[in-house]
């Protein structure tokens, strides 16, 4: 980066992890260098609207916690082989492409992975730090073939308590139950933990790309915004699947993730030599 291009943006770290520091008069946000996902959001004033596992793993183990950017494949969708789980990109060494400040004192940093050249597929993220957190996944296939691509912006929402929030904007949608052979079901109402067995797992396809997480106990509501985000996935894994998660145990009341995404039966076909966009918009209402 050269001087001007590195305003707003500074190497420090953030919940232990290497990161580059962006600050902007509306918030605070963290990058980590490693697996290139935001690990922090904090509008001023506020606490963090993102969590990081206190158990979290350090590199190569994926980092628990923040804005983990799943591709170019969510999970371990239509691959064969011994894949690891959702892609590539959160475990790679990232770095800026440039940043700079735009309109309205929203502090824009462009990054991109390292050392994924053997892909045909080239990944670049941007994030805008202003009264909202802004990233936006940009994919071009390099290649002459057509690619399926899935992908995801899974964050870890921080709450007071996964048990007592619920999720505006998915009333009605059909989901595939991860947690019960992917039958389809239909969401009754806002999404809330079950209460028998607290634990979900849900991918919504064709979702409405506006969500609202309501948080009593914090006394706040984090509005997430897909665009071109046609899959929705609201994932806790409650106290029994948590407790065979090192880096959760405990820990899993402290934070809900509500995806956008594009997966399941949410494929992108990418035509050759184009480019495709997604976008997550975060805001503290
Ligand atoms: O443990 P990870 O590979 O980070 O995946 C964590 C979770 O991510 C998504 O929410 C998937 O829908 C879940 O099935 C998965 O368990």
């Amino acid at each position: 980066m050269t001087a001007s291009e590195s305003q707003g943006v500074e190497r420090g770290t953030a919940y232990g992890f290497d990161a580059w520091l962006v600050t902007s008069p509306h918030a605070t946000a963290a990058i980590s260098i490693f697996g290139g996902q935001v690990l922090s959001y904090r509008p001023t004033g506020a606490d963090d609207v993102l969590w990081v596992s206190p158990l979290a793993a350090t590199p190569p183990t994926p980092i628990r916690g923040g804005i983990p950017v799943c591709w170019p494949y969510f999970g371990k969708e239509n691959q064969t082989g011994d894949v690891p789980s959702h892609g590539y990109a959160r475990t790679a060494t990232w770095q800026v492409v440039d940043s700079e400040v735009l309109a309205d004192d929203v502090t824009q940093v462009r990054l991109a992975p390292l050392g994924l050249e053997r892909l045909t597929l080239r990944l670049e993220l941007t994030v805008r730090v202003g009264a909202t957190l802004e990233i936006g996944v940009r994919t071009t296939n390099l290649s002459d073939e057509p690619a399926v691509l899935t992908e995801a912006l899974h964050n870890y929402l921080r709450v007071s308590d996964a048990t007592d929030v619920h999720v505006e904007g998915l009333s009605g949608k059909s989901y595939e139950d991860k947690f019960d052979d992917l039958q389809v079901k239909t969401q009754d109402g806002d999404w809330r933990l079950p209460d028998d067995v607290p634990r979900s797992d849900r991918l919504y396809p064709d979702a409405g790309g506006t969500y609202r997480l309501v948080d009593p106990g914090r006394g706040r509501t984090i509005r997430v915004t897909g665009d071109r985000a046609r899959t929705a996935v609201v994932w806790n894994p409650g106290a029994d699947v948590a407790s065979g998660m090192a880096d959760v145990g405990p820990h899993w009341r402290e934070f809900v993730c509500v995806e956008t995404a594009n997966a399941g039966p949410d494929l992108i076909t990418v035509a050759a030599g184009a480019t495709v966009e997604m976008w997550q918009t975060i805001a503290l209402e």
